[in-house]
C-alpha cells in the first residue's frame, strides 16, 4: 500500500494510474477505523454492487463501474465540526488505521495535514437547501458546508470513478449525492449498509469514547429504531413510531434525545404514511455523556 501526505504526490501517482486506464474507487474517512470502514474498502475492492447504488452522473443507465485501485483518505476535517470539544476529542489512530487498510487490500492511503487541505480558510460556502435544515444540519450548524467543501476538494484531488459512503450517515449520503449532481462530478456514489456490533450498536469511531457503562447503554439507539420500525410494520403511523421512541428515551435519563424523524431515505422529506419497501428511514441522534451518537434504519 502506498501512503501519500501531499496533494502533489497523490495526484502524480493517480495520474499514472488513470493514464493506464485503471479506474479508481474512493473511500473518504476521518480515521479511527473499524469494521464499518473496512466494509467500504471491501465493497470497493470487490466492485460490490449489492449495497444500494445511488447513481451520480456518469452511470445513470450504464454498466456499473468496478474500480481497479482503491484509495482511502484519512482526514479529520475541522471545517465540519461545530463543536470544538468534539474535534479535540475525536480519536486519531493513523498508524493502526494504515495497518488495517493494508490488510484490507487498500492500495493507496492519503493522510494530508490540515495545512495541506486548507492553505487558506475557504471563502466558498455550500448550501444544500432542505437537505441541511433538518436532523444533522439543524443540530450541527455549518456541518454540511464543511462536509461538502472537503468532499469536493477530495474528489478533485483523487478524481475517483466510484465513491463509497456508509448508510450510518444517511443525510451525508443525500448531501454528497446532491454535491455530485450540482458540481457535475463524473462519480458514481455507492451507499453501503451500516455495520453493527453484535448487540446492534452501529459501529462508529466515537464509540471508543464511551465509558464501559455508556457502551452498554448505547444499545438503546438500535432498540429504539427497531421498536419504531416494528410499530410501522404493524401499520402504526410515523407519528406513533416517533412518539414511542421519544417515550423510550424519556425512560433512559442517561440520554438526551436530539431528534427522531421518519423520512424518505433518499429525499429526506418527512413521511406521513407507509412507503414502498426500502424507502423509509427512521433517523435519530442522541447525546450520551460527552458523546453524540447517530443511527438510522432503512426499511
Ligand atoms: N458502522 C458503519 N457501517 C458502514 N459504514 C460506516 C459505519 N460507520 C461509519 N461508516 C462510514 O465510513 C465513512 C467514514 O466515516 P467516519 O470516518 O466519520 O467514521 P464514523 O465511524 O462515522 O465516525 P463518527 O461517526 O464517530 O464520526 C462514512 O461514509 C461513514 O458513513
Ligand atoms: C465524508 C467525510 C470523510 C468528510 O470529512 C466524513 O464526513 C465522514 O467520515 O463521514
Ligand atoms: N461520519 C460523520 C462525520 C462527523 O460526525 O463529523
Amino acid at each position: 500500500m502506498k501512503r501519500f501526505d501531499t496533494i502533489y504526490a497523490l495526484r502524480h501517482y493517480l495520474q499514472t494510474v488513470r493514464h493506464s486506464g485503471r479506474r479508481i474507487g474512493f473511500v473518504p474517512t476521518m480515521g479511527a477505523l473499524h469494521e464499518g470502514h473496512l466494509t467500504l474498502i471491501a465493497a470497493a475492492r470487490q466492485g460490490d454492487r449489492l449495497p444500494h447504488p445511488t447513481s451520480g452522473l456518469s452511470q445513470v443507465g450504464g454498466e456499473p463501474v468496478v474500480p481497479d485501485l482503491v484509495v482511502c483518505s484519512i482526514f479529520v476535517n475541522p471545517a465540519q465540526f461545530n463543536n470544538p470539544d468534539d474535534l479535540a476529542r475525536y480519536p486519531r489512530t493513523v498508524d493502526e488505521d494504515c495497518r488495517m487498510l493494508e490488510a484490507a487490500g487498500c492500495d493507496v492511503v492519503f493522510t494530508p495535514s490540515v495545512d495541506e487541505i486548507y492553505p487558506d480558510q475557504p471563502t466558498l460556502r455550500l448550501h444544500f437547501g432542505e437537505l441541511e435544515t433538518t436532523m444533522e444540519g439543524a443540530f450541527r450548524p455549518g456541518h454540511f458546508n464543511g462536509v461538502g467543501i472537503v468532499v469536493a476538494k477530495l474528489f478533485n484531488m483523487v478524481q475517483p470513478d466510484v465513491a463509497y459512503f456508509g448508510q450510518k450517515d444517511l443525510q451525508q449520503v443525500a448531501v454528497v449525492r446532491r454535491l455530485i449532481r450540482d458540481l457535475s462530478f463524473p462519480i458514481e456514489l455507492i451507499r453501503c449498509d451500516t455495520i453493527r456490533e453484535a448487540d446492534g450498536l452501529a459501529m462508529s469511531s466515537r464509540n471508543r469514547l464511551l465509558s464501559p457503562e455508556e457502551r452498554q447503554q448505547a444499545t438503546t439507539l438500535y432498540q429504539a429504531l427497531s421498536l419504531a420500525r416494528d410499530l410501522m410494520h404493524e401499520d402504526r403511523s410515523p407519528a406513533q413510531a416517533k412518539a414511542a421512541v421519544i417515550d423510550l428515551f424519556a425512560h433512559r435519563p442517561a440520554f438526551r434525545l436530539e431528534y427522531v424523524e421518519v423520512v424518505n431515505a433518499d429525499s429526506l422529506h418527512p413521511v406521513i404514511e407507509q412507503q414502498a419497501p426500502g424507502q423509509t428511514a427512521i433517523c435519530l441522534a442522541a447525546q450520551l455523556g460527552k458523546v453524540r451518537l447517530i443511527d438510522n434504519i432503512v426499511f
